[in-house]
């Protein structure tokens, strides 16, 4: 009584604050009831609790039914009218469990290559097909050969890359897919700028030089250091608008800046849109993108060049020579299209998107993967000073360096940038090699598989080895470049809408590593001169964007 009335004096908000550990002290008792009161500092464990512990209890009890019955009806929504049901006969890598299935999409993000590599080797033989668990959704992976083909042979009217796209990058907010989403300009890629790329050499290689001379700027013979990532997404942009643009453009420092940032901004509002719910995508993208104002100043730049061009071929008529450029290409296909210069612009940047980060990351892998087995930059040297001395800065030049084609697709395999690759989105219930996929569902490949399979690459399979292609092209009699797409080379996609840049991105990444080995001497400017670890983060991996490099003048021989 006493205690009570005690306690009763006290002031409200004193026993208020109290509430929490006078619970703890409770729990405390009933979990550890032999134990002496540790925790608890002695002038509070004289209080007493407002709640005795049979109250709360009691207080427990109540809100476990309820708290039951919630839990059970999230389970079942989960499960009626979640993906999990329609994808039940599908194996899974991990949980299959509609909410226990969060628990191994957990576990996936932390260290997503494990994961999948230790789920795969799990899956008995002849399972067809598998679903990788996403907190998202589920994505399901051929497993086999025959199911990998089934994928890359269906036609976009049963997968589409395009809807998958728009899922994963929101690009109809992103990118605008809502207006160009049907991509009448991808196959200017595959057309125009892959049939100019002979004529195209001496533009890139000039672009090459001046970009790598303006991004690391060199005097006398002292080594200087150089972060790697920033210097050559400029010098990524550069060389690749000028093959998009031409001169001078492609040399102006600010235009070069938006679209790297409006890559970046893709990419951020792809996360912000994705955390969205979808009812107010719209309006948070209206209040919060900065991408419109990027097609702004992007328009500012491209407008007055569109208009140029026109008022040109008008003048001149039969005799206007048109600029070998993207833009020139875009400006036609508008003209065919009836479109105007509104969708031309959101073309490029969609264009700009796609070339930038893709090839400054591929190069990065391969760069630090040179400076980290030097024993090859002397052999790679001797074989781009031959190329050049046979047949100058040229297209065939290009192409004879097989020793830097195997290196830079070596490097490809063992640097992946994601652990699937080739993202489909199934646009009507079909059967793919057997087995029903639900319409709605996302189809992807396993890169980490592709590029890691003992069965497939033999037992060097973990070595870094520049020959390999060299090796199986003679012994297959099939050509095996950086351009060569397979179920076992996914590092341009896969099937129909595999990479229609490659070939250009081949080219640009053989000439500035050509250059870099020709008129620079390098190393890591990192303590043991060691590779940074690369960055994960869930699916995705980027090298590491802290890396610095040290360069010196080289003094040719
Ligand atoms: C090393 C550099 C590059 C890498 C690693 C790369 C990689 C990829 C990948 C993985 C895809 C998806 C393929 C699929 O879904 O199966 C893709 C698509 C595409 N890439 Fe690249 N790319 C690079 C450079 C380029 C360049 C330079 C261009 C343009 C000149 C380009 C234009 C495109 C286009 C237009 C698509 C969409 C194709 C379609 O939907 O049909 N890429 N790229």
């Amino acid at each position: 009584m006493s205690f009570f009335s005690r306690a009763i004096r006290r002031p409200r908000c004193v026993r208020r604050s109290l509430r929490p550990i006078h619970s703890f002290q409770h729990c405390y008792s009933i979990l550890a009831p032999d134990l002496p009161s540790i925790f608890v500092p002695p002038h509070i464990s004289t209080f007493v609790s407002p709640y005795p512990p049979t109250a709360m209890l009691e207080a427990l009890r109540g809100l476990a039914t309820p708290a039951l019955l919630a839990a059970a009806t999230v389970y079942f929504l989960a499960w009626r009218f979640g993906e999990s049901r329609r994808l039940a006969h599908i194996y899974s890598l991990g949980f299959s469990d509609p909410v226990l299935s969060y628990w191994s999409a957990f576990l996936m993000q932390i260290d997503s290559k494990r994961y999948i590599q230790k789920q795969w080797e799990r899956v008995p033989p002849g399972t067809k097909w598998v679903k990788l668990p996403g907190f998202i959704r589920w994505y399901v992976l051929p497993f086999g050969t025959e199911e990998f083909q089934a994928l890359t042979r269906a036609s976009d009217d049963i997968v589409s890359s395009t809807e998958a796209v728009n899922e994963y990058l929101h690009a109809r907010h992103t990118l605008r897919n809502d207006i160009i989403g049907d991509g009448i300009q991808v196959p200017l890629i595959n057309t125009e700028l892959t049939r100019s790329l002979g004529e195209l050499v001496p533009e890139v290689n000039e672009e090459a030089l001046a970009a790598l001379d303006e991004m690391f700027p060199l005097e006398g013979n002292e080594w200087k250091s150089f972060l790697v990532s920033p210097a050559l997404l400029q010098i990524f942009a550069k060389v690749a608008n000028r093959v998009l643009v031409g001169l001078p453009l492609c040399r102006d420092a600010s235009y070069i800046k938006t679209n790297v940032d409006f890559a970046v901004n893709v990419i951020v509002m792809s996360f912000v849109l994705c955390a969205t719910p979808p009812p107010l995508r719209d309006l948070v993208d209206r209040l919060v993108s900065p991408i419109p104002k990027k097609f702004e100043r992007i328009r500012g730049y491209l407008q007055p060049i569109i208009d140029a061009r026109r008022a040109e071929k008008e003048k001149l008529g039969a005799e206007y020579e048109p600029h070998p450029d993207m833009l020139s290409w875009m400006i036609d296909l508008a003209e065919q299209h009836g479109r105007d210069d509104r969708d031309i612009i959101l073309r490029m940047m969609s264009t700009n998107f796609g070339v930038i980060h893709t090839a400054s990351m591929n190069f990065q892998h391969a760069f630090y993967s040179l400076l980290s087995m030097p024993q090859y930059m002397e052999e790679l040297r001797a074989e781009v000073v031959q190329c050049i001395d046979e047949h100058g800065w040229s297209k065939t030049a290009v192409d004879n360096m097989k020793l830097m084609d195997g290196f830079i697709k070596e490097s490809q395999r063992l640097n992946i940038i994601g652990i699937i690759i080739g993202n489909r989105i199934a646009t009507k219930d079909c059967t793919l090699a057997g087995v029903f996929i639900p319409k709605g569902t996302m189809l992807t490949a396993n890169v980490v598989e592709a590029h890691n399979s003992r069965d497939f690459w033999g037992p060097t399979v973990d070595e870094f080895d520049p020959y390999r292609y060299i090796r199986m092209e003679k012994e297959t009699g099939k050509k095996l470049g950086i351009v060569t797409t397979s179920a076992n080379s996914l590092s341009f996609g896969l099937g129909r809408h595999s990479c229609p840049g490659r070939f250009f991105a081949a080219q640009e990444l053989k000439l500035l590593m050509a250059h870099l080995l020709l008129d620079y001497e390098m190393k890591f400017d990192t303590k043991e001169q060691s590779r940074p670890k690369d960055v994960w983060f869930g699916m995705s991996c980027m090298p590491n964007p802290n890396t610095r490099v040290l360069l010196r003048k080289r003094v040719k021989a």
